[in-house]
């Protein structure tokens, strides 16, 4: 188990830039979007998040590993991300809970990961450039050949990635004597927010991404749920189609980050890739309507365009991100549709938003109600 790996490891950036580090000891080539996320904590739950899909993740975290792996912490059948770059990476953990080494579950799924880059520098250089593409590998492999890779490597922007992570059969969470069924479109949903959704009476059956109306209605649900997931929202085209139909029904909808977008996508809203994503479990939002602040969890790299959903007389902007005014909330006016660019269920991060669930649910019991 313990790793002795001190290869050579390149992390090759798409406009040319290299910065070297040590491989942790998988051999490998892997390519992606590189992103970092500024979560001090938390890093098995990020690794397993299906919006990290074809994303290679930077962790500021200046150590990765120290405290292991455990069963509970996941929020996705294994990890997602395509690989990861780090500053110090340990195999020794120190928690009496851990159920094993980040490395033996790295090992498991091969991932190519490469320790010892100076880290804070790379952020650095991201934040100024703007997210890219990048390569990174422990194999060897010459400059040129890792060139040629990355060359082959599509942008984000316009990539579907949904249907890579999306459940292939519709499966069911929670008890199912609970009072509430809610119907979710799988686009890469976390397992905590099925925890959310079980933990406040719901029954919850998770479909494929391309499920029809008829399909999700099969279930009789007293909601819709539409998940978080990772790429481009623009090209989930019928999926847009659907959601438009979901909405048409007057049910109450629920939407999480991939969800939020393809919300607003239904209502002439476009959406855009940001500069630089909001990744980390420290981003204040404020809450229009409470006037309150929230501490957040963020993981997205596209944004809807704030102008015209303030243009836009059927919505109405909920809650907006401190640092960058980005539209964090929104809702349709005459309907009990309302979705959030940010992580409510958290995992890791603060609990502060977690009432959003309780909202959905509240939604639900006036609809039954009615
Ligand atoms: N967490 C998410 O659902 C991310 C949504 C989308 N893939 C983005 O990067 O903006």
């Amino acid at each position: 188990m313990k790793y002795t790996s001190k290869d050579k490891a390149v992390v090759l950036l798409s406009d040319g830039t290299i910065f070297h580090g040590k491989s942790v000891g998988i051999k490998g080539t892997t390519t992606g979007e590189i992103c970092f996320n500024t979560g001090v904590t938390g890093y098995q739950e990020i690794f397993t998040d299906p919006s990290y899909y074809g994303q290679i993740m930077l962790s500021t975290v200046a150590h990765i590993g120290n405290y292991g792996v455990h069963a509970d912490e996941v929020d996705s059948d294994g990890i997602k991300i395509a690989g990861l770059v780090c500053k110090n990476f340990s195999t020794d953990y120190s928690r009496p809970d851990a159920e094993g080494s980040l490395y033996d579950y790295f090992e498991k799924k091969n991932l190519v990961a490469v320790s010892d880059v100076d880290t804070r520098a790379l952020v650095s250089y991201i934040r100024d450039n703007g997210a890219m593409n990048a390569v990174i590998s422990t194999d060897g492999k010459s400059i040129e050949e890792l060139k040629e890779i990355l060359a082959a490597v599509p942008d984000m922007k316009g990539l579907e990635l949904a249907s890579a992570v999306s459940t292939k059969e519709p499966y069911f969470y929670g008890d199912e004597n609970a009072t509430y069924k809610v119907a979710a479109l799988d686009f890469g949903i976390k397992t905590n927010i099925l925890r959310c959704l079980a933990a406040r009476d719901c029954y919850v059956k998770v479909y494929p991404y391309n499920a029809t109306l008829e399909d999700l209605n099969d279930f009789n649900p007293d909601g819709y749920f539409l998940s978080n997931g990772p790429g481009d929202p623009q090209p989930l085209t019928e999926v847009i189609e659907t959601v438009k139909e979901i909405i048409a029904i007057n049910k109450p909808v629920f939407g999480i980050c991939l969800g939020h977008q393809l919300i607003g996508l239904t209502q002439g809203v476009n959406t855009y890739k940001m500069f630089n994503g909001h990744r980390g479990i420290n981003h204040p939002v404020m809450n229009a309507i409470s006037g309150k602040g929230e501490i957040t969890s963020q993981n997205h790299g596209f944004a809807v365009v704030r102008e015209e959903v303030e243009q836009n007389p059927n919505l109405e902007i909920t809650h907006y991100h401190l640092n960058d005014n980005t539209v964090a909330g929104m809702r349709l006016k005459d309907k009990q549709v309302f979705s959030v660019q940010y992580h409510p269920e958290s995992s890791p991060g603060p609990n502060d938003s977690k009432y959003l669930f309780d909202q959905f649910v509240t939604y639900m019991k006036e609809h039954k109600e009615a």
